[in-house]
This record gives C-alpha cells, sequence and structure tokens, in this order.
C-alpha cells in the first residue's frame, strides 16, 4: 500500500484543503495565487516577482519534463510555495539535470499535491486572492507523518495564514534586488542601458542583448544622478514583486529620469512608470498569470497572446495631464496592459514580452525600444520640460 506523507493548504478564510506532502518538508505562509500555465514550471517558481507568493498551478500535471539550469529566472526559486493536482516523480528530458522534488527540496521550497486545484482556483477568482500556509505532517510529527491532522491544528494554521503580513502596501523590491550594480563582460557593444533591478528576470537581460543592447543591472534605490553618471543611451524597468505603490525611491528615479532616456518599463517597472507620471495603481482581484492573456495593441488592432504575472494594474485616468496613453488592452477584463509617453520616448507593457514561459507574440517590443534609442539624440537633445514639475521639488 502507497502511504503518502500528509499535508494542508490551510487559508485564512478559514478553507482547508488535505493533500500529500511534496518537495522540502516544513511549513510556509504567504499570499496563494494561481498560474494557468500549462508548462513553465521552473520559470514561474525562480521568477522574483512571486516572492511572498505560494503558487497553484491550473495545469494538473506539472513536473514531467525535470528541472534544467538553462530554464532559471533568477539564481533561486521565489515562491514561498507551491500547489499541484499531481507532481511527477520522475522526469523525461534530455536538457535535465533533476527532478521537480529534489529542485525544490534542495531550494527549501514546501509544495502541497493531491488537492482539487479547480475548487482552490474557484474559490480565489470568486473570492479573490488570499494568504494561506501550507503544512506538512512530518513537520510536526515526524513519528507520524501519515496520520491526519487535527482540526485543532488546522485552525492554528488558519489562523497562522490570518497573522501573516499582507503584500499590499509592502515594498519586495529590497528583498531581492541586486547589493551591487554589475555589467556582462562579453556583451560590451551596442548601446548601454541601466537596468532598474526590482527583481529582474535573466530571459528580459538576454532579450535586450539580443537586440544589441549592453546591459548594466543596478540596485532599484539607485538615484537618477548614478544612473546618468554611467552615461547610458537607455533607461530599462524591471519586473518584481510586491506592491508597486510602496518602493517611492523608484518613483522618484523614474520621474527625475523622464524625457531624459529612452525608457521601457515591464510589469512593475510599468507600474512604476504610472506611479512616477502621478497616477495611481490598484490591487485586481485575483491578478493575471499564466501564457495565454489576450492583449490587443491599439496602435496596430493585432491581438497578442501574452504571458503575465502580475496582482497590480494602473488606473490611466489617474495619471495626470493625459501624460500616458493607452496603447494595449487586455480582451478579458478590459484593464491597461500598455502605455506610452504623449511626448517622450516612454513606453511600457503590464505583461511579459520577454515570454519565458510564454508565447512570443510580444517580442517586437525590444526592436521598438533599440529603435527608439537610436531614434534619440541624447547628445544633443534639450531634455523637453516636465510637465508635473514641482512633484518631488526637482
Ligand atoms: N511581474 C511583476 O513585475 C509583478 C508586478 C507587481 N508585483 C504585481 O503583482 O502586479
Amino acid at each position: 500500500m502507497i502511504r503518502k506523507e500528509r499535508a494542508v493548504l490551510a487559508l485564512e478564510d478559514g478553507t482547508v484543503y488535505r493533500g500529500y506532502a511534496f518537495g522540502h518538508r516544513g511549513e510556509t505562509v504567504g499570499e496563494v495565487v494561481f498560474n494557468t500555465s500549462m508548462t513553465g514550471y521552473q520559470e514561474i517558481m525562480t521568477d522574483p516577482s512571486y516572492n511572498g507568493q505560494i503558487v497553484t498551478m491550473t495545469y494538473p500535471h506539472i513536473g514531467n519534463y525535470g528541472v534544467a539550469i538553462y530554464d532559471m529566472e533568477s539564481n533561486k526559486p521565489f515562491v514561498r510555495g507551491f500547489i499541484g493536482r499531481e507532481f511527477s516523480d520522475g522526469f523525461s528530458n534530455y536538457r535535465a539535470q533533476e527532478s521537480l522534488e529534489s529542485f525544490m527540496k534542495g531550494h527549501g521550497v514546501v509544495s502541497i499535491q493531491g488537492i482539487d486545484t479547480r475548487a482552490l482556483v474557484r474559490r480565489l477568482r470568486e473570492g479573490g486572492v488570499v494568504k494561506g500556509v501550507v503544512a506538512h505532517r512530518s513537520h510536526t510529527h515526524p513519528e507520524d507523518a501519515y496520520g491526519e491532522f487535527s482540526v485543532e491544528e488546522e485552525q492554528v494554521l488558519v489562523a497562522r495564514a490570518r497573522a501573516h503580513e499582507d503584500i499590499d502596501g509592502r515594498d519586495m523590491t529590497q528583498e531581492v534586488t541586486t547589493s551591487l550594480p554589475y555589467a556582462f563582460p562579453t556583451l560590451r557593444h551596442g548601446k548601454r542601458v541601466v537596468l532598474m533591478d526590482f527583481g529582474i528576470k535573466h530571459t528580459i537581460v538576454e532579450r535586450l542583448a539580443e537586440v544589441g543592447i549592453e546591459p548594466i543591472v543596478v540596485p532599484a534605490q539607485t538615484t537618477a544622478a548614478q544612473v546618468m553618471a554611467l552615461q547610458p543611451h537607455g533607461l530599462f524597468l524591471s519586473n518584481g514583486p510586491g506592491d508597486p505603490a510602496a518602493p517611492t525611491y523608484a518613483h522618484r528615479t523614474a520621474w527625475e529620469l523622464m524625457g531624459l532616456l529612452p525608457t521601457f518599463g515591464i510589469c512593475l517597472g510599468h507600474q512604476i512608470l504610472g506611479l512616477a507620471a502621478g497616477g495611481q495603481t490598484f490591487k485586481m482581484k485575483f491578478g493575471h498569470r499564466g501564457g495565454n492573456q489576450p492583449v490587443k495593441n491599439l496602435l496596430t488592432g493585432n491581438v497578442e497572446i501574452t504571458a503575465q504575472n502580475h496582482g497590480y494594474a494602473v488606473d490611466l485616468e489617474s495619471i495626470p495631464n493625459g501624460e500616458f496613453v493607452a496603447t494595449h488592452l487586455n480582451l478579458n477584463d478590459q484593464t491597461l496592459e500598455g502605455m506610452a509617453h504623449s511626448r517622450y520616448p516612454v513606453f511600457s507593457v503590464q505583461y511579459h514580452p520577454e515570454a519565458s514561459p510564454g508565447p512570443h507574440d510580444s517580442r517586437y517590443l525590444f526592436e521598438r525600444f533599440i529603435e527608439e534609442i537610436n531614434l534619440f539624440d541624447g547628445a544633443t537633445g534639450t531634455p523637453v520640460e516636465k510637465v508635473s514639475a514641482g512633484r518631488y521639488g526637482v
């Protein structure tokens, strides 16, 4: 008889799902979200934007192609936990070095499988994302890992989920950003672009380098003066975890540099541009996470199928003076997916054109960025006047 070690997922709303332990044995707490991608679990786990979140994969079978060194989006998993209907024990793939479970064990990722993920996702869609705890019985009862959790024990876990700090209002970029600036010696060609690292994914750096950019990655707290001292041809604002309204130092840097450099923002970077221009962001009910989000490009009329991972969105109307105009719209819920400055070469998207994992429909945005950089006469151009001058006393 196969006996599996017990595990539970306890949500702050009191719901408890009973399943089986997977990955590192222990207990974890975080915001429970869901991702509808069928593959790409390794890229999802190592995307720093998931810092603080426990990710539920809606696809029922995860892990069958193992884990490969090439598919890391950063140097470790950032998800707080992983939830699946069924995780593979084995794997079959010539690129892989290890199984999903050995990867999770090696990096302390506490996971649960064998729960009704459809019921869980319906709950998250109807009630919105909630905090939750994943706990393994072997963690608290090593001598009886196969016994059920008692109702009292489950209620303790529910209370722990409730007591956990909300992501809303938290600046998490500081938890994931690089501590020192770094460049890539082999990429010393082309246009130098400063990449503000709020939790950047490797594939973004790769896509930028592919179009002829020399990337220099700098910490999230880097000031506008420090950016300009590097004499860049452009500025890139990366994706990242947490509430975009929290890292106000980044809003300030983005505002001070607006109009001085061609700028491209992705996801958190897009949100930071909106906030820097004086706009607001809001938390969505359950966000967009997956590889099949339909986005309409309002400039061409084309529909792009996009990869996404965000829980917040920019309220375009809140940006004063029509400084930014909408360029992309989500066709599922009509939220803003992309915008461009009305006068400066500054544009951004809420989704992930680097598409790792995901469809490649939006890669043209990297080409557009290098075109903007090539057009911009940084040496002789006069910095354009700032419409919202005075916001930061600049
Ligand atoms: N991928 C990202 O950059 C996410 C941005 C932000 N943390 C959000 O959830 O909306």
